[in-house]
């Protein structure tokens, strides 16, 4: 019997990460999975062009990368604003990270957002086949299910959340926040980052919206069902673990190794975003370096933090915060020849980074809240088999359920890092090496290929019994 070709996959994300012909090291593992899958099933991957336009027109730009067509379009002025840093990222981001003191509730936020869904949707529909899978992601586009529906669209639509689902009673600090909700019966199937996120959506969905869950995942409402499901995402861990070995990531290992002159790396690498808690992680530095002065001098930290979404205030401020922070700590610590953080503001390819991880005698990843945070597993990557570095997690990243082996701490209590720094600096070799081999283990079996076929195998299934007999798609290896 001859197996059904794959069905068309259609990506959809507010950005679109080509391949750049440059190779993996500078592409996102979520990048890489999705162009492998996009080539298998001749897809397409939809989305903003990160430009601007004086007029929004619908015009699409397809290019066609290492056999991924990606078709995106440029935004207005006001679209970018209102939408991308207005509703994404000054309303729903802090609100989903649990920090409505930062969350603006502005009607023209809420306008940009919708006039944003509905720009999308208008321009996504005519590219769309009969049988495509569609599958949306993120915060960014809630809405984006429902302006397909109006639209016509009756294939199988996904949604993934790759942030945190707010408690109930934070989400009802969102104005209109039923309608938002409501959205996503649109999908066929929702997904989030863990179980407790997942497990929030149901409490929402049954105590708000009176819908009825079922102990299958589906939850339905006002007659229209969805399958909501845990997957967690993860990274291309055979890939990242062969880019710590290539060249760049070997001169990267040794420039670090040689600057350090034999003292420990304990090192952070993350957007510079207040849900990161990067200050909560200066302090609990400071803390280690006061409580175990037997220590100072022979660790330093580097920390990572390029930039991000700079044209929000908030973004602005913790920037500024940490400048101070940074420089109150090395002040108070520094000596001649030692600097006790070394707080970089710039990115680094992945390529040197894998290296920069494997040189790091300790992986500080210490979030506020983060829907999974890959850096934690990046880490566990690229570490050295024979001599791997500790990894300490907190336990309000999406990355904690699956990273039980990691050192978990409490990201707010500075005593709590400061003594899992000092454990992770004399912890044996014996049982660093057990706790890496099982983080090992884990980042391994559930990569971003596993997340993947996970969700499109949900998206793919036959929608009810008598429905036509669909096969699951084939990804690519
Ligand atoms: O596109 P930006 O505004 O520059 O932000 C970058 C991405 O940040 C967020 O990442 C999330 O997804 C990761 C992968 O699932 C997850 O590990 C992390 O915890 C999340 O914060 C955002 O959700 C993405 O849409 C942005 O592209
Ligand atoms: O200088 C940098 C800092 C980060 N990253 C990458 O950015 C991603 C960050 O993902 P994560 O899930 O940790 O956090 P997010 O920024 O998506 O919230 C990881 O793949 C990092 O390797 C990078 O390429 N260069």
């Amino acid at each position: 019997m001859n197996t059904p070709p794959p069905k068309r996959l259609i990506v959809v994300s507010n950005r679109v990460q080509p391949p750049t012909g440059e190779g993996a090291g500078n592409q996102g593992g979520l990048a890489v999975a999705l162009s492998a899958a996009l080539r298998e099933s001749s897809g397409i991957w939809f989305g903003w062009s990160g430009e601007e336009t004086e007029n929004f027109n619908g015009h699409i730009d397809f290019q066609r990368n290492e056999g991924v067509t990606t078709a995106t379009m440029h935004l207005e002025a006001q679209d970018i604003d209102e939408y991308y840093n207005g509703y994404a990222n000054r309303t729903l981001w802090p609100l989903f990270h649990d920090r409505i003191d930062l969350a603006e509730f502005q009607r023209e936020f809420e306008g940009g957002y919708q006039r944003a869904n509905t720009r999308f949707a208008e321009t996504l529909t005519p590219l769309i086949h009969q049988d495509d899978l569609i599958w949306v992601h993120d915060y960014h586009l809630i809405p984006l299910g429902r302006e397909l529906r109006a639209r016509g669209i009756r294939n199988r639509l996904g949604f993934f959340l790759h942030i945190p689902w707010p408690p109930t009673r934070l989400l009802l600090s969102l104005p209109h926040h039923r309608e938002l909700v409501e959205s996503l019966f649109s999908y066929d199937v929702v997904g989030f980052q863990t179980q407790d996120w997942l497990d929030s959506f149901f409490h929402y969905a049954q105590h708000k919206l009176g819908a009825d869950v079922g102990a299958d995942g589906i939850v339905t409402h006002q007659g229209r069902s969805l399958k909501a499901i845990a997957c967690p995402i993860g990274i291309d861990c055979d890939a990242f673990t062969e880019m710590a070995h290539g060249q760049e990531a070997l001169d990267a290992c040794r420039k670090m190794e040689e600057s350090a002159k034999g003292r420990a790396m304990i090192l952070g690498v993350d957007r510079l975003d207040y849900s990161k808690g990067l200050q909560d992680r200066f302090l609990g530095y400071q803390r280690f370096l006061s409580t175990y002065p037997e220590m100072q001098e022979k660790v330093f930290l580097l920390q990572i933090a390029p930039p991000t979404r700079e044209d929000v205030r908030s973004y602005q401020e913790i920037r500024t915060q940490l400048d101070a922070l940074s420089g109150h700590i090395n002040g108070e610590f520094a000596t001649v020849d030692w600097v006790p953080i070394r707080y970089v503001n710039k990115g680094y390819p992945r390529t040197q980074l894998a290296g920069i991880y494997r040189a790091a005698r300790i992986g500080l990843v210490t979030p506020l809240r983060d829907g999974m945070n890959l850096v934690a597993k990046e880490y566990v990557a690229a570490q050295d088999p024979d001599n791997p570095g500790v990894l300490i997690l907190s336990s309000f990243a999406g990355a904690a359920r699956q990273m039980q082996e990691a050192l978990l701490v409490n990201p707010h209590s500075a005593e709590d890092v400061a003594d899992a720094i000092a454990r992770a600096l004399v912890m044996p070799k014996e049982e660093r090496l057990e706790r890496w081999r099982a983080l090992r283990d884990g980042v391994q079996r559930e990569d971003v290929t596993w997340w993947l076929r996970r969700f499109v195998a949900e998206l793919a299934r036959p929608e009810a019994e008598g429905e036509d007999d669909r096969a699951e798609p084939e990804i690519a290896e």
